[in-house]
């Protein structure tokens, strides 16, 4: 039990694995703070190694040719494996997967094969950190078992937490770090699956939970949880500590820094998280945990490529119950999500992430019972613990397509490329 409460999550994503010097970064973050204890390392792939998968395997699958991206991808790994003075033969064998999984590609079930080649990212690595580092490789997809929902896989819970505490009991944990893949999961049955993208910290999040862990640490490329992105916003502000539910809503709309569902398990059994910088690892960063401030200064969220789908009725009759639940179960069935919603007398709208393919699926549906608008290229924009002079500063030179307001929240569409 003693062993469990100190036992630490680290996070790395793919920035901070970006290249071999990255990697001598993270080793030297794991040699001065990673101890004494036990300590599980959490890593996604390589910079913008899961774009460059979902690259390959679009054109895999169009049946296109591959080979040319395909030999980038495996010539990167193997210099950085090379730079890190690894075994040459380290990366052999899931290079040669990757390449079978390619070369075997069926015309259906787009989906499930996108699992079983993304998740090569992380795979390739955690291989090249767990050298680096001199530390076990553990393969989570045995471990982390989700149901088979491709590319979002479901969680199993109890099972999930019942494996890991077989793989990983205190003594196996107190020979040294574990480094394992964040985003990947695996069936029942053994086939990979991928937990939504940007889905590391959730792992990092299943592990904790799981395990019984005594703190997370996602190590970021900024200098903890700030009230926007500062990419996007200038003058951004740290928060030196902040709620679980404060945390939770920032993520919900769409603050890019933590995936929106890392944060319940850690609340659940009362784990802190912690975000700091691997840039500047001595900063104090933001700790995330059960605690009580007063009112925060206001966060700025930005949600790009949103897309306003309106529905009215053909007989302009009124938005009734029975046609919002036909609205309803035909974007949970093409995998929309509802982002912000409207209705008026006779018509509803929503906005979702956009995407050709969904969207096109969702009129197919529900164009037989309704007249269907939309906009493309729209952003969606949140302003938390919103004052009068926030709403200017964002609103000013905008056309609203769309606002809402609540106490703490004000929210609305526009056009994209506004600035
Ligand atoms: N509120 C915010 N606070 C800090 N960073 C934010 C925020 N919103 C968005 N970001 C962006 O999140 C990035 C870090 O997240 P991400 O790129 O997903 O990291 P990783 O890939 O390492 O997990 C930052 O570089 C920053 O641009
Ligand atoms: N590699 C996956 C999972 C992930 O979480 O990555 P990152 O930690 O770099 O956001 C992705 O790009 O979606």
């Amino acid at each position: 039990m003693q062993q469990a409460q100190s036992l630490r999550i680290y996070k790395f994503g793919g920035a901070s694995v970006k290249d071999a010097a990255a990697i001598r970064n993270l080793s030297r973050i794991v040699r001065a703070y990673g101890g004494p204890g036990p300590l599980v390392v959490v890593v996604s792939a390589m910079g913008k190694t899961t774009n460059a998968l979902e690259e390959l395997y679009q054109l895999a699958h169009a049946g296109q040719d591959y080979a040319a991206p395909l030999a980038r991808l495996g010539a990167f790994h193997q210099a950085v494996a090379a730079d890190l003075a690894l075994a040459a033969d380290l990366l052999t064998d899931l290079l040669t997967q990757l390449e079978d999984r390619l070369a075997t590609l069926l015309p259906a079930d787009f989906d499930r094969q996108y699992d079983q080649v993304v998740s090569f990212g992380e795979l390739l690595a955690t291989r090249i950190v767990a050298g680096a580092l001199q530390a076990r490789w553990l393969d989570c997809r045995p471990l982390i078992r989700t149901d088979h929902t491709w590319r979002e896989g479901r969680l199993d819970w109890p099972t999930t937490e019942r494996l890991l505490r077989a793989a990983l009991p205190a003594a196996v944990l107190a020979e040294g770090p574990v480094v394992t893949q964040g985003f990947v999961g695996g069936t029942a049955s053994g086939a990979t699956t991928t937990l939504g993208r940007e889905g590391s910290d959730f792992t990092a999040a299943i592990l904790a939970y799981c395990l019984g862990a005594g703190s997370v640490t996602i190590w970021k490329d900024v200098a903890g949880l700030l009230n926007a992105d500062p990419k996007i916003f200038p003058d951004t502000v740290r928060y030196p500590e902040i709620s679980y539910q404060e945390t939770i809503e920032m993520a919900y709309y769409g603050a890019s820094v933590i995936h929106p569902k890392t944060i319940k398990p850690l609340a659940v059994r009362g784990i802190p998280l912690l975000v700091k910088s691997f840039l500047e690892p001595d900063a104090e960063g933001t700790r995330i945990h059960d605690c009580r401030h007063g009112l925060l200064v206001p966060a700025f969220i930005r949600k790009t490529e949103q897309c306003l789908v309106s529905f009215e009725s053909k007989e302009l009759d009124f938005i009734s119950e029975e046609n919002l639940e036909v609205i309803f179960g035909a974007l949970a069935q093409v995998r929309l999500k509802i982002r912000l919603m409207q209705n008026s007398a006779i018509s509803f709208s929503v906005c979702t992430d956009f995407s050709a393919y969904r969207l096109q699926r969702l009129l197919e549906l529900l164009r037989g019972q309704f007249t269907i608008h939309y906009n493309t290229g729209l952003e969606l924009y949140t302003i938390k613990n919103y004052d009068a002079a926030s709403i200017r500063r964002l609103t000013a030179g905008r056309e609203l397509l769309l606002e809402q307001r609540t106490r703490q929240t004000f929210q609305f569409v526009c056009r994209g490329g506004a600035g």
